[in-house]
């Protein structure tokens, strides 16, 4: 295939006020979380793989682009220079695409350091004015920022899977898992909607950025959702992640939501649980050879493996590990996630086994909701989340799902209650407000 030359330039910019203002209303690109964020906009190039190769052809698509390209970057910060924003279908047999897509314009903001990244095609554009370099005005270079319009909200009902049909899914997964086929199940269901033609996409990205700061608030053709789950992040080769399962919902009175922690944390069908999510990501992190892993002091001092702390959300409680380590010299954060993904978290144990078993009972194609969605550099560093706690966006139809993971001893009513608090914040970032 013929690569474009792509010609790159970031520059440092002062602190806008709104990233939001930047991204475009009807297709959003952003990945936000605390007070840092890159937001982009526009369409420059755009790599869609399908198929049990997908991570591998967009990873050698990727670097063709980048081989070819000039990149300026005075900024060299995570997020600057040329970046890709990315979302990939959960299943090697889904029709949906998995998708690169390398926007025209990035603002960033990452700690004290904002910037513009501007990405042309070479043969379409002249070359960047040099006198433009330097301490320009940034509202010279993009379209000035504007402010959210009609909101898109939309009630979400019941979509393929039907409440019935999660209890009879759930019911089935404790039964083949009772007679030994495999040990841990992710069974999920869907929510379905439909926005109206003139919804401003941004109101989502920032209601759920607003409503879950702590978690990694994600929005990439179409894809959008708060995941508080880090499959896999490379920062100059050092690699971290977070593993999630295990979940109870908050409770409204103080003393037993405390209550409702300590018994998560200490209940053994959580535990087991969350023991085949961290024992899968430890195997495929020790399968790519030289991954060091080293699974403690992570965060500020928060402990993770081998006993995992307590994640607290707006919405639930979840068992947590932190893993960190060393990525090989020549391996990048696609091939990272590709071992990770995916994790026994939203798969299961074996991992075959369960994939085989939710095509089978799920029904439905996941399209990709729990699949990795992020960005990734020009070295091969990046950021992917696991795609919870969200929805697929496809024109106007809606479509969110959420699910668990089952063990022998799992009870299919408390499963489909546990998909309630999971749901919650995508429900809410579409809900109608009485104002805005
Ligand atoms: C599958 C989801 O979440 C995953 C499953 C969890 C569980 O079973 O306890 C917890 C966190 C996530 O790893 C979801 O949100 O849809």
């Amino acid at each position: 295939m013929n690569v474009p030359v792509l010609r790159v330039r970031t520059r440092r910019i002062p602190t806008p006020e709104h990233l939001l203002g930047y991204a475009d209303a009807k297709s959003p690109i952003a990945w936000l979380r605390r007070d840092d964020g890159l937001v982009a906009r526009g369409e420059v190039w755009r790599i869609d793989t399908f198929g049990a190769d997908r991570f591998q052809d967009a990873q050698r698509q990727w670097r063709e682009l980048v081989a070819a390209a000039e990149v300026h970057d005075e900024v060299a910060v995570p997020g600057s220079g040329l970046v890709a924003f990315g979302a990939f279908a959960f299943a090697a047999s889904s029709s949906t695409p998995s998708t690169l897509i390398v926007p025209e314009y990035i603002v960033g903001t990452v700690g004290e350091v904002s910037f513009l990244t501007e990405i042309q095609v070479a043969a379409d554009s002249p070359a960047f004015d040099d006198e433009l370099a330097g301490d320009a005005p940034v509202t010279a270079a993009i379209p000035a920022p504007h402010p959210l319009g009609v909101p898109a909200t939309t009630a979400l009902h019941p979509g393929h899977v039907t409440e019935a049909a999660h209890r009879q899914a759930v019911t089935e997964a404790v039964a083949r898992i009772r007679t030994g086929a495999l040990a841990k199940v992710v069974i999920a269901r869907d929510l379905v909607g439909t926005l109206t033609a003139d919804a401003d996409r941004r109101s989502v990205v920032e209601r759920l950025h607003a409503d879950y700061p702590e978690t990694w608030t994600y929005c990439v053709d179409g894809l959008v959702g708060a995941s508080p789950e880090m499959l896999g992040r490379v920062i100059d080769g050092a690699v971290t992640a977070r593993v999630l399962a295990g979940t109870m919902p908050r409770h409204p009175n103080a003393d037993a939501d405390v209550r409702v922690g300590e018994d998560l944390l200490h209940s053994p069908k959580n535990r087991e649980e969350h023991k085949y999510a961290i024992d899968s990501a430890l195997a495929s992190m020790s399968g790519m050879r030289q991954v060091a892993t080293a699974a403690d002091d992570l965060d500020g001092g928060l402990t993770a493996s081998p006993e995992p702390f307590l994640l607290k959300l707006p919405n639930v409680w979840h068992l947590a590990s932190d893993i960190r380590g060393t990525l090989p010299e020549d391996a990048t954060v696609f091939d990272l996630i590709e071992a990770l993904h995916p994790t026994a978290a939203v798969g299961g144990t074996p991992r075959d086994a369960a994939m085989r078993l939710i095509a089978e009972l799920e029904g439905v194609d996941r399209g990709r909701y729990a699949g990795p969605v992020g960005w990734c550099s020009a070295t091969g560093d990046g950021e992917w989340v696991i795609a919870l706690r969200g929805a697929q966006i496809t024109g106007n139809r809606v479509v969110a799902m959420a699910g668990g993971g089952i063990v022998a001893s799992s009870d299919p009513a408390e499963e489909y209650a546990e998909t309630m608090p999971k749901f919650r914040p995508i429900v809410t970032a579409f809900a109608e407000r009485e104002s805005n």
